[in-house]
């Protein structure tokens, strides 16, 4: 007889900054996690749920919580029920992960974990993802990034392949002073020691330094600052756009459409369908500030060709948005590519990195797999 479940199942809180690689770690978490089963929870903000889409090769269980930040629902019920389900005995997980969406606010996160009446899960502690080539721009445009990073229990700084040396060390200083005394690690496509967040006993200088936040801290810093109110949230300012197309993308009217993009408009993801232009793969696409990237995948066998997009930004005009897309849409053209189709092609493989990141290479789900969808669920 299995003895009855009495550990307590660490939460793990996933933030950062939209387009800063949440997703990106937690898939190099899920592909190097040694045996660790572990329940993902990704909280989109838009509402086609890209992010729960690219979680690849999940072990244990997802569940999406969709559109809508997660930090704004009005009590932790949702939240509540998604654990309730993530830490029955069956699922046996031994960490969960919440990805929350790119303009949550974390400490709310936390703060609805702490207040959980469900006695399986313990707050494992907040990971605070940084682009480093976007910092100094996101955080002008944002003070209250300083707020998420005092809040942090562990800052990766990543995307360090984009930034030079001596840049990564300034970066490294200002983020290093922000988030003190958590413990702050530089990395690449979210390439850090799994260990690292399943046993934060392992960061750097641990016994000194690791804090977690407790209730206590959270109302004290709720009663302090005084920008718990939803105005003062990050996303307050935003807005997300969603295109759907069953008509194939013109590569070049797509491409012209993403080279003229408003400044506000910060982040672009999701997956574009070019017809004629590559019969075998769709288009997954990232856009982040000015920075952009296709990454071709192979259609699934009998998968729909849809062309599916999330749009977000600040002070975006959606109509004209949706309006720009809806004239992306193709002609009908030929079956087959002629040279013409090719050529049109070109602008697109621009963007194209040459050698696809493990990430992006789509896995199907390993068999023991339970995947639970929001919809099956609540
Ligand atoms: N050059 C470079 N690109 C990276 C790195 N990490 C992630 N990316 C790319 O950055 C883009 C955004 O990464 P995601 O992991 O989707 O970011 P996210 O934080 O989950 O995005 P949101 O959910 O929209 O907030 C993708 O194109 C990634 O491949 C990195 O270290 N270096």
């Amino acid at each position: 007889m299995t003895p009855p479940r009495t550990q307590q199942i660490p939460v793990v809180v996933l933030a950062g900054f939209l387009g800063s690689g949440k997703t990106t770690l937690l898939n190099h978490l899920l592909r190097n996690r040694a045996g660790t089963r572990i329940g993902v929870i990704v909280n989109d903000f838009g509402s086609i749920e890209i992010d729960a889409m690219t979680v690849a090769g999940q072990v244990g269980s997802t569940v999406s919580l969709g559109n809508g930040c997660l930090c704004c629902a009005v009590d932790a019920s949702e939240l509540d029920t998604f654990l309730e389900t993530l830490t029955r005995p069956s699922a046996r997980l031994d960490l969960i992960v919440i990805e929350a969406s790119g303009l949550a606010e974390p400490q709310e996160l936390v703060r609805m974990l702490l207040a959980s009446e469900n006695p399986h899960i313990l707050y494992g502690g907040l990971v605070e993802v940084v682009d480093a080539a976007e910092f100094d721009g996101v955080r002008e445009r944002h003070p209250e990034i300083d707020r998420h990073l005092a809040v942090a229990d562990l800052v990766v700084l990543n995307k360090t392949d984009r930034v030079a040396e001596a840049e990564q060390e300034r970066l490294r200083a200002a983020v290093v002073e922000l988030s003190a005394p958590a413990a702050v690690i530089s990395a690449v496509h979210g390439r850090i020691d799994p260990e690292l967040l399943f046993d934060p006993a392992l960061r750097p200088d641990a016994d000194e330094k690791t804090r977690q936040l407790t209730f206590e801290d959270l109302l004290r810093e709720e009663a302090g600052d005084g920008h718990d109110d939803h105005a003062g949230h990050l996303h307050a300012a935003y807005e997300s756009v969603d295109f759907t197309s069953d008509v194939p993308l013109d590569p070049r009217r797509f491409i012209a459409f993403l080279d003229s993009r408003p400044e506000g408009l910060y982040r672009i993801k999701g997956f574009a369908d070019f017809g004629a232009g590559d019969r075998d793969n769709r288009y997954a696409l990232h856009a982040v500030g000015r920075f952009l990237r296709f990454v071709p995948q192979p259609w699934a066998r009998g998968e729909q060709r849809l062309t599916q997009l999330v749009l977000i930004g600040a002070g975006i005009d959606a109509q004209a948005l949706r309006a720009g897309l809806t004239a992306c849409r193709a002609e009908p053209g030929p079956e087959t590519p002629d040279t013409e189709t090719e050529r049109a092609m070109w602008g697109v493989l621009r963007y194209v990195q040459q050698e696809p990141e493990p990430e992006d290479v789509r896995q199907e789900p390993e068999p023991e797999d339970v995947r639970e969808e929001a919809a099956a669920e609540a």
